[in-house]
């Protein structure tokens, strides 16, 4: 049985609110970096879902949205594994486009580095990243990150996209998980 979140929410780190405030300026920004351009958003799955819909109402510059997959190995759920692979790859060719990569969080930044990787090859006009969260502290390899929402602590989050074993995604604030009450109650 999915539980209730309120069984082991040790915080919300960013509120409602504030989210969709940062996101609102982040979408203006955006369109005033790009202006007299069109833009290639690029969301990679599944976390970046709800961030992408939300920013995109704020970019008031002409875009396409796409979307990639990248699955990772190694440690276990809630760690970062040093390897990632695309699973799901953009539709259409970003030669000469102006591409931005939607990002719900960067950890320790192996994701994003084989999705720069591999859409750099492609030679597109440019390339920048937006992740709503970014949790530098976690860093492996580094990654140029020109839009950022919130930079966050090393805890596990949840909300707004982000899951914990799949669900919860939905929820509209980012909250941290209090993982020996999750992990403590599990069936
Ligand atoms: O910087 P990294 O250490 O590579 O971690 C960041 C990645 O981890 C999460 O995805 P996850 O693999 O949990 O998939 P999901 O978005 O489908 O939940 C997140 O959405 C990023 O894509
Ligand atoms: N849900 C979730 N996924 C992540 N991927 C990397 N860090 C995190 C995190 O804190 N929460």
């Amino acid at each position: 049985m999915v539980r209730d979140y309120h069984e082991f929410l040790g915080e919300v780190l960013v509120s409602e609110e504030d989210l969709q405030a940062r996101v609102a300026e982040l979408g203006r920004e955006i369109s005033r970096d790009f202006e007299g351009k069109e833009l290639l958003l690029v969301c990679i799955l599944r976390g970046g879902v709800l961030f992408l819909t939300d920013l995109m109402r704020h970019i008031s510059v002409p875009h396409a949205i796409e979307f990639m997959a990248v699955s990772s190995y190694g440690t276990g759920a809630r760690e970062s594994t040093g390897q990632a692979r695309i699973t799901l790859d953009v539709n259409t060719d970003i030669r000469d486009r102006h591409v931005i990569l939607v990002e719900d969080i960067v950890d320790s930044g192996h994701t994003l580095a084989s999705v720069l990787e591999l859409l750099s090859m492609r030679k597109p006009a440019s390339l920048a990243v937006c992740t709503l969260l970014d949790k530098a502290e976690r860093r492996e390899v580094e990654v140029p990150i020109l839009y950022r929402g919130f930079e966050i602590p090393n805890k596990f989050v949840f909300g707004y996209g982000l899951d914990i074993d799949e669900f919860y995604r939905n929820l509209p604030f980012i909250g941290v998980v209090d993982l020996q009450k999750y992990d403590g109650n599990a069936e």
